[in-house]
This record gives C-alpha cells, structure tokens and sequence, in this order.
C-alpha cells in the first residue's frame, strides 16, 4: 500500500552534506595496557602494538556512545548537555520532527521498511542474550509489515533474530545480510549460484540465499578458537551468528581491550579469507566476500520486484557501523531514505535521526496511522 499526501514534493531532498572526517579517539588518551596480561590467557596474543597502530583500538573506543536515559519530549530543548546533540540534529534531522516531509516524497511510492534489530528495535543492554524487544514494539513491527514490505537485516544469525522477534510477517535477513530468506511465490532468486529452495517457519516455500555457504566450516572453527583463547578474559563472549562470529568487549574491562582485539587479530591473520568490521562494543568476524547490508537491501528490492526508482521509497532504520552500508546505498542517487538511531552525534551516511528505539517504534506508528488516514 502506498502512502497519500495532500502535498506534492517528489524531490528526495539531501538536508546535509556529509562529512567523512571519522569519530576517534587520539592514542595518547588510551589508558596503559601494560597491566592487562594478568587477567588473561593461558595461550598468549600476539605483539599488542597491531592493534594499537592499525586503529582497531581508536575504533574499539569509539565504538558505541555512552546509553542515555530515553528522552520523552523529543522537542525538549532544556537539556544544556544536549546542546551538541541539537547542534548535529541540524544536519540529521529527526525522522519524526521530517515525518509530513518523508510521506510528502513517499507520495506514489511504495514504501519499503528495512529495521536493524539490536539498538533500534531493541535497546542495548550489556548481555546480548537478554535483548528482547517490548511487546508495543513488536505490534507496531507487525502493523507495520502489514502495510508495507518489510525486513528485518541483522547481525545476528537469522535463526536467532527471528527468535527474538517472532513475526511471521516480516523478511529475514542474518548474519548482516549473508543468510537471507524470502518467499518464493512471486519472487526471482537474482543469483541462482547462492539461492537454494527451502521452507519458511511456517512450512511454505522460500527462497534462501547464502553467499558465503562455503565459509560454514571456517567460521565454525574460528568461533571454537576465539571462545577458546578468549575463556580466561572475564567478561568476554563470543557468537556463532552462522556466517560471521561476533566478539563481544563491552562486559570487559577497558584494560584488557587490546588483548582482546588482538586475539582477533591474530586469528585474522591465520585466515586472510576472513575480514574484521566494528559493532558496538563487538568485534565481527566475517568473510572477505563483497556482501554486506548495503548489498542485502539491494538484493531484496530487486528480488521482491522493487527495483524501480521511481514507484519505491526504500526506508532503513539502524544504530551501527554496519548499517552504513545500508544508508549508502540508499543516498546514493538519492534512493531512499536512512534513518540513523543514535542518542549521541555521529557521523553518518543517514538522511534523518531518531534518538532511540522508542522513537523508532513512535515513527513506526505514525507509518500505519498515516496510511490508516489516507484509507479512510
Ligand atoms: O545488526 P544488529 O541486529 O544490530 O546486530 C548487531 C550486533 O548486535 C548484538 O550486539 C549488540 O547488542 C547487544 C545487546 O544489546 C549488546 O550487548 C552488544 O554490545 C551490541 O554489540 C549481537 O549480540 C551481535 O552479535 C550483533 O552482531
């Protein structure tokens, strides 16, 4: 279903440039990590300047804004610690405040919805295990899917996120887009080499595409040495998401960030067929191959027929550094439209803001009010 609107603005307008300049931390702030070794391992990293001097540390620290309390009034400007969230608002504008704006470009188009799951769906708790989304949130997902295609592209294997979120609804992307499943009634498979059929979780027919299905034994050996080598660093944990492994600092204490990361490293250079990307507060193990979220919404909208500029507004909601590549794809050519989740400033190839996953569920129902509107 498209979205109406009274008003005709086809132009899918850029309200900032973008500066590439990266948010880092300059070394000399880095604690010491000469104390580090106690806490750790009985097999030993390599040297600890690697990661020091390829700016995997700047990146680690930088990795993931502090969480802030959730802010009711969007509009409030009391808060004089907000003042640099309000300045670089100016140039990603709230998705809420630029709602009559968005629905005046999606006017004629289909909408179609693309949602991160940890941090945009879900908060950010300090245990991976526990983040559940609220049940207001699954509904406006559901009530969104029900209008609009929908996807969800994770980081998390595909089996896992489905888990988290339940909704048969929805399409599901895993392990950042590597392991992505649809129907396969009224689709095409755009690259039969990596599509094989399968059944969905309701036992119907579906297409899945997995372009890194040759790596399966790699990654699971590489998920076994890094909870291996990384057992003794308290606070630690390492995830199998099926085609990447995530390893995951943010329980660790800061001392021993370069040990950790470094462990990686190592085992990045046994494998050069794997490649590292940031998370927040995780390192992500994954293959070389040229696939990633950008790629995974590309490849949806053309497999389920969405390909034409001008009859879609592709829309993408996420927190991270992964997600930029979906926001890249989306700005270029001025496709669509990304939506950035983030409660601090930071430099982003998004479009638009939202502070945090209540107001992504708040956007999220005002798409299904607007349309019900418009259906009236
Ligand atoms: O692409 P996403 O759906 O955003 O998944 C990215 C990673 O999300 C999870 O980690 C993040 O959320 C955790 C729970 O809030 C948090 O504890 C962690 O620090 C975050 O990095 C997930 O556990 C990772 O495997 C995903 O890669």
């Amino acid at each position: 279903m498209d979205v109406k609107s009274s008003q005709a603005s086809p132009v899918l307008a850029d309200p900032t440039p973008v500066n590439k300049s990266r948010l880092g931390v300059h070394s000399s702030l880095l604690p010491s990590f000469s104390t580090s070794l106690s806490a750790v391992p009985r097999k030993k990293p390599g040297k600890l300047d690697d990661v020091r001097s390829n700016g995997w540390l700047d990146a680690m620290i930088s990795s993931s804004p502090p969480r802030k309390k959730a802010v009711k009034d969007f509009n409030s400007l009391s808060d004089e610690a907000d003042i640099p969230y309000l300045s670089w608002m100016i140039r990603y504008p709230s998705a809420l405040n630029s709602f009559q704006l968005i629905m005046d470009v999606a006017r004629n188009r289909k909408l179609v919805i693309f949602l991160d799951y940890d941090g945009t769906l879900s908060p950010i708790v300090d245990d991976p295990d526990q983040a559940f989304m609220s049940g207001e949130m699954r509904l406006a997902v559901k009530s969104v899917a029900s209008h609009f295609p929908t996807a969800i592209i994770s980081g998390r294997s595909r089996d896992k996120v489905y888990e988290l979120v339940g909704l048969t609804e929805l399409y599901y992307a895993g392990s950042h887009g590597m392991d992505i499943m649809f129907p396969a009634k009224n689709t095409v498979c755009r690259d039969e080499l990596n599509c094989v059929k399968g059944t969905d979780m309701e036992g119907k027919e579906a297409n899945l595409f997995q372009p890194a299905s040759e790596f399966l034994p790699m990654i699971n050996e590489v998920y076994n040495s890094l909870v291996e080598i990384t057992k003794d660093i308290k606070g630690s944990k390492v995830e199998n998401h099926k085609f990447c492994v995530s390893v995951h600092y943010r329980n660790v204490d800061e001392n021993s960030w370069a040990v950790i990361a470094q462990f990686v490293h190592d085992i990045l250079k046994e494998h050069p067929r794997l490649r590292l990307t940031h998370g927040r507060k995780v390192l992500e193990v994954r293959p070389v191959i040229e696939w990633d979220k950008g790629k995974a919404v590309e490849f949806l909208l053309k497999s389920l027929g969405f390909s034409n500029h001008r009859d879609v507004l592709p829309i993408y909601i996420g927190d991270d550094r992964t997600d930029e590549d979906a926001f890249k794809v989306l700005r270029k050519a001025y496709r669509g439209y990304g939506i950035l989740v983030s409660a601090a400033p930071k430099e982003s190839n998004a479009f638009f803001s939202l502070k945090d996953p209540s107001e992504v569920q708040y956007f999220l129902e005002s798409l299904v009010k607007k349309v019900q509107q418009d259906d009236e």
